[in-house]
This record gives C-alpha cells, sequence and structure tokens, in this order.
C-alpha cells in the first residue's frame, strides 16, 4: 500500500472519529460524570499523564468529572516498606488501627495529591478531598461474607450518607474533584472505604449521568477467566444473580456498578483502564469500550 493512501485513510479515520464524537459531547454537556481511577489502572507514568489529560479534556468540553481514586498496590506497598503485614478478605482490606493510618496517608497524601498535580498541569482545576471533609461520606463500619459467614475485617465501612454540597461547590467553581475514599462514622472514627463502593454512592448522590470504573482487566467476564466470556452489557437483574459467584476484586466492582444503576445513574461501566484514553474512548465512541451496566426489566418496571 502506497504511503500516501495511507495517510489518507488515517486522515479519513481521524475526521470520522472527530465527527462521531458531536451526539455526545451533546449529550453530556453539563452533566456529572464520575470516574473511579483504580490503583491497578495507575502503575504506569504514561498512563496516569493521559487520565490526567482526559479528565481536563472533559473539563474543557463542558462536562463536569469528579474523580474517586483507589490506591489499592500503592498501599500494600507502602504496607511492606513498613514492614506490616497486609490481607484482604472477600476483596477488602483487613484493615487494623495501624494499617488505617498507612491508608490515610497513601490515599490522601500520596495517591491524591499526584493525581491532583497531574490535572493541574493542564490549568488550576483538580482539588483533593477526602470522605472527612465538609461531611462529605459517612461511613458504617461492615463485615464481609467469607466462606457464608459474616467477617469482621476492622476499620472497613460503608458509605451510609453522602453530604454532596461540597462537592458540587467544587464543581460549580469549574475544578475537577478528585475523591480519597476514607470516611468517619458518626463517632468520627476514620474508616476505609473501598473505592469502587464510595464512586457508586457519590454517582448517586450526585444525580451523576454516568459512572466509569478504570480498572486493569477488559471488562466483566461472567465465567471469569474464559476469556470468551467477556460482556458488553449486562442489565441490574442478571448481574444481581451473577454477583454472588463473582472473585475478589470484581465483587467490590460490580457491586458498586450495580448499587449506582439502582439508585438512579443511568449507566455504569467498567473499563480498561491500560488503554491509553480509555474514558475518551468509552464516552465519545458509538460502540464504547468494556462492560455496560444498565437497568433492568424489573427496575424499569418501578420507576
Ligand atoms: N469475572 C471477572 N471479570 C473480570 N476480572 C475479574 C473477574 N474475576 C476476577 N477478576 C480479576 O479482578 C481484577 C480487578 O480487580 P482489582 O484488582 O481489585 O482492580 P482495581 O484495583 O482496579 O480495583 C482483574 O484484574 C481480574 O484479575
Ligand atoms: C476496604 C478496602 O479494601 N479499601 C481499599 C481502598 C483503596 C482502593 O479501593 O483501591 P483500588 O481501587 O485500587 O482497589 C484498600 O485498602 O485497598
Amino acid at each position: 500500500m502506497n504511503t500516501d493512501l495511507i495517510a489518507d485513510i488515517t486522515a479519513h479515520q481521524k475526521a470520522h472519529v472527530l465527527a462521531e464524537a458531536l451526539p455526545w459531547l451533546q449529550k453530556f454537556r453539563d452533566k456529572i460524570v464520575v470516574v473511579k481511577y483504580g490503583g491497578n489502572a495507575m502503575v504506569d507514568d504514561g498512563l496516569k499523564t493521559a487520565f490526567a489529560a482526559d479528565m481536563a479534556f472533559l473539563r474543557t468540553v463542558g462536562i463536569h468529572p469528579v474523580v474517586v481514586h483507589g490506591g489499592g498496590p500503592q498501599i500494600t506497598a507502602m504496607l511492606k516498606r513498613l514492614g506490616m503485614e497486609g490481607e484482604f478478605r472477600g476483596g477488602f482490606r483487613v484493615t487494623t488501627p495501624e494499617v488505617m493510618d498507612v491508608v490515610r496517608m497513601v490515599l490522601f497524601g500520596q495517591v491524591g495529591r499526584e493525581l491532583v498535580g497531574l490535572v493541574n498541569s493542564h490549568g488550576p482545576y483538580a482539588v483533593g478531598i477526602s470522605g472527612e471533609d465538609a461531611r462529605l461520606f459517612t461511613a458504617t463500619r461492615r463485615t464481609v461474607v467469607v466462606d457464608g459467614a459474616a467477617t469482621d475485617i476492622g476499620l472497613v465501612g460503608d458509605v451510609t450518607t453522602v453530604e454532596p454540597a461540597a462537592v458540587l461547590d467544587l464543581i460549580a467553581a469549574g475544578r475537577i474533584p478528585v475523591v480519597s475514599t476514607i470516611a468517619p462514622d458518626v463517632d468520627g472514627v476514620v474508616h476505609n472505604i473501598n473505592a469502587d463502593t464510595a464512586a457508586a454512592a457519590l454517582a448517586e448522590a450526585l444525580g451523576a449521568e454516568k459512572l466509569v470504573v478504570l480498572t486493569d482487566v477488559e471488562g466483566l467476564y461472567t465465567n471469569w477467566p474464559d476469556r470468551g466470556s467477556l460482556t458488553s452489557r449486562i442489565d441490574t437483574d442478571s448481574l444481581a444473580r451473577l454477583l454472588p459467584s463473582l472473585d475478589s476484586g470484581m465483587v467490590p466492582k460490580m457491586e458498586a456498578c450495580l448499587r449506582a444503576v439502582q439508585g438512579g445513574v443511568p449507566s455504569a461501566h467498567v473499563i480498561d483502564g491500560r488503554q491509553p484514553h480509555s474514558v475518551l474512548l468509552e464516552l465519545f465512541t458509538e460502540e464504547g469500550i468494556g462492560t455496560m451496566v444498565v437497568p433492568g426489566p424489573d427496575q424499569k418496571g418501578l420507576s
């Protein structure tokens, strides 16, 4: 194939991609999109830089991104450096008071700061905030079911109340909130909140148009690890039935998508954060990427 023809095809494809974005730009303008950026999708500097640029892109075209970040691998690495033991049960970190100190330091002081800095290389947009600020989240201690039994995992919380005013104030001022998922309970005791769980609660409370969860896998495999079982779309009824069979890290993630959509968010997406600019591909292309969770027939019947 001659090089002129390749250049022509490339220009044609580029024009097509840009033109295809128009209806989505119109649809999402002035809407809130909650983006959960998982720690496993953060390992590469190039991907982090591309993610930060995407957040600035969304804001520049009049969409309101709210970033909820994870940091599981980064917490594990710091625990190791400090010579402390770490353990997960049912997809959640067992959190002693000593581990909680490290979780808080790493999420808000390290991972959150880095993301804020990367986004702000594009303009004065990002402001870091944790669930402790302005009562954003109130947590209730939770247990997990392990081998059929409710098991205590320490200072791990579920988000039971969201006061979204501080996040809405930032959005109204044209900022991009970057949320670290630690939260006090009603007595002020700080808990570790899984970032997928917190993102879902926030998306619901903000009346977000979408929840987008970036992880390190192509999407949801209904029969993991069978590579043929990758699913592009699943409704809340089917997901609720599938949930008990899911493994480890996928449990909080799919629980979160289910909760968000059942709570009124029109769709939730699990996408591959290892693909540069995956958020743009999800939002601005006809086919999107990853797995989309939508309301099921039973849920639609209720509304
Ligand atoms: N059914 C499934 N579909 C997709 N991934 C799965 C499934 N079951 C387990 N996994 C694993 O879950 C991982 C994602 O969860 P996790 O590591 O907690 O991500 P994150 O740090 O982004 O929250 C994937 O890398 C994959 O290895
Ligand atoms: C209770 C619980 O498990 N909290 C998580 C919080 C961070 C997180 O969720 O990070 P990822 O999104 O990168 O997994 C943890 O301690 O690892």
